[in-house]
């Protein structure tokens, strides 16, 4: 990959490079548009296959961040940090205390939170180095683990999709295939259980999916299997990428909507979903929630006032697909044009974030 020229592409601000023999960080944050304000996004810490597979998945969640927060209404701007390493092999307190000392030197551009292979104990690691962290544990006047939010949002996204393909947002009796259940997708099969939906469940680590067979009455299949599973609902909650030309044509289901992000391996998948007739509730409108909650740090978190706006997720996505059906145009690109609107109307008035000196995160 020519990294400046898929930079200036996709016009990303920054890419930093963090590393630290002592401790084995090897951390990637990328830093994509921070019109709206501060780049606020997780740290991801994967196995990846090479650094350029770090380097793409950090970019990608990056942009999918300035996407997410513009379409919440939030004045954040999108980054992302992965880390290359296995979470549960290659973490150490020193790994996580030099990855907040790197976030302190970004001096409030980047904000912190959790994502896959990182948790509120990380968190809190990070914070003994920099206030530009979020999701710490509850304790230190944070919103805690923002996964079960998400799964609150996705919940409700889920429902308005329902609706718009069932005429109906009851998900009493749907059959609903889940992929992955980690710490967002168990919380929302919680949900869905609880309004008698039946599961189908995958996941890569066996014991998840026994959590998740016992707690449920979900029914499993093995991981590739999940695409050809007759169901209404497919929830993609594990990685990226998993609606591709592979896949689509043995998806049965009416209905694409779950955590994950970037769930489309490209625009081209979201325009055959539309050719089909498959609704797609736009991955970063859906699992906006964790990201709207931590983000209500910011002004001194608020549980109320945040799960207000999480329930809004709701609305946004029906009115992504109005905007989709008014224009003919697939959902994806509806959210994008309401996304790129916003922040284009306040380009013009700002350009790059800078701390003004006073950070209500500095005074919890
Ligand atoms: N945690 C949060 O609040 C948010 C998470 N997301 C996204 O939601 C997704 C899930 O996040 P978390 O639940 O936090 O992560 P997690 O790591 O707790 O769960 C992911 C699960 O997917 C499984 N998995 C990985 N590859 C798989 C495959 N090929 N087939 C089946 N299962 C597979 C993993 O074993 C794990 O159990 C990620 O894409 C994340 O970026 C998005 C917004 C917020
Ligand atoms: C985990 C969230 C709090 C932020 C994020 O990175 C996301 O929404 O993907």
């Amino acid at each position: 990959m020519e990294i400046f020229t898929y930079m200036e592409k996709y016009d990303y601000e920054q890419l930093v490079f963090c590393q630290d023999k002592n401790s084995g960080l090897k951390a990637i944050i990328a830093i994509h548009d921070t019109t709206l304000g501060p780049a606020l996004g997780g740290t991801r810490m994967w196995t990846y296959n090479s650094e350029e597979e770090a380097i793409e998945d950090a970019l990608r969640l990056a942009k999918g961040m300035t996407y997410k927060n513009a379409a919440a209404g939030l004045n954040l701007g999108g980054g992302k940090t992965v880390i290359i390493g296995d979470p549960r092999k290659d973490k150490n307190t020193e790994m996580f205390r030099a990855f907040g000392r790197y976030i302190q030197g970004l001096n409030g551009r980047y904000i912190t939170a959790e994502d896959v292979g990182t948790t509120v104990e990380d968190m809190d690691i990070i914070h003994m180095e920099t206030d530009f962290v979020t999701g710490i544990s509850p304790e230190s006047g944070s919103s805690g683990n923002p996964s079960p939010v998400t799964a609150y949002g996705v919940y409700k996204g889920m429902k308005a999709s329902a609706l718009e393909a069932f005429g109906d947002d009851s998900l009493e009796g749907k059959t609903i295939a889940v992929q992955g259940v980690g710490n967002v997708a168990y919380s929302l099969c919680e949900y869905l259980h609880k309004e008698g939906a039946k599961l189908i469940v995958t996941d890569i680590n066996k014991a998840a999916v026994d959590r998740a067979v016992k707690a449920f009455d979900a029914r499993a299949v093995d991981p590739d299997d999940i695409y050809d599973v007759d169901c209404d609902i497919y929830a993609p909650c594990a990685l990226g990428a998993t609606v591709n030309d592979n896949t689509i044509p043995r998806l049965k289901a009416k209905v694409v909507a779950g955590s994950a992000n970037n769930q489309l391996a490209s625009t081209i998948h979201g325009d055959i979903l539309h050719e089909k007739g498959i609704i797609y509730a736009p991955d970063y409108l859906i699992n906006a929630g964790g990201v709207i909650n931590v983000a209500d740090e910011l002004n001194g978190y608020n549980e109320t006032r945040a799960m207000k706006k999480v329930d809004t997720i709701y609305d946004s996505i029906l009115k992504v697909f109005e905007i989709a059906k008014r224009d003919n145009i697939p959902t994806y690109l509806a959210a994008d044009r309401m996304a790129e609107e916003r922040i284009e109307s306040v380009r013009n008035s700002r350009s790059q974030f800078l701390l003004n000196g006073h950070h209500t995160l500095s005074r919890r």
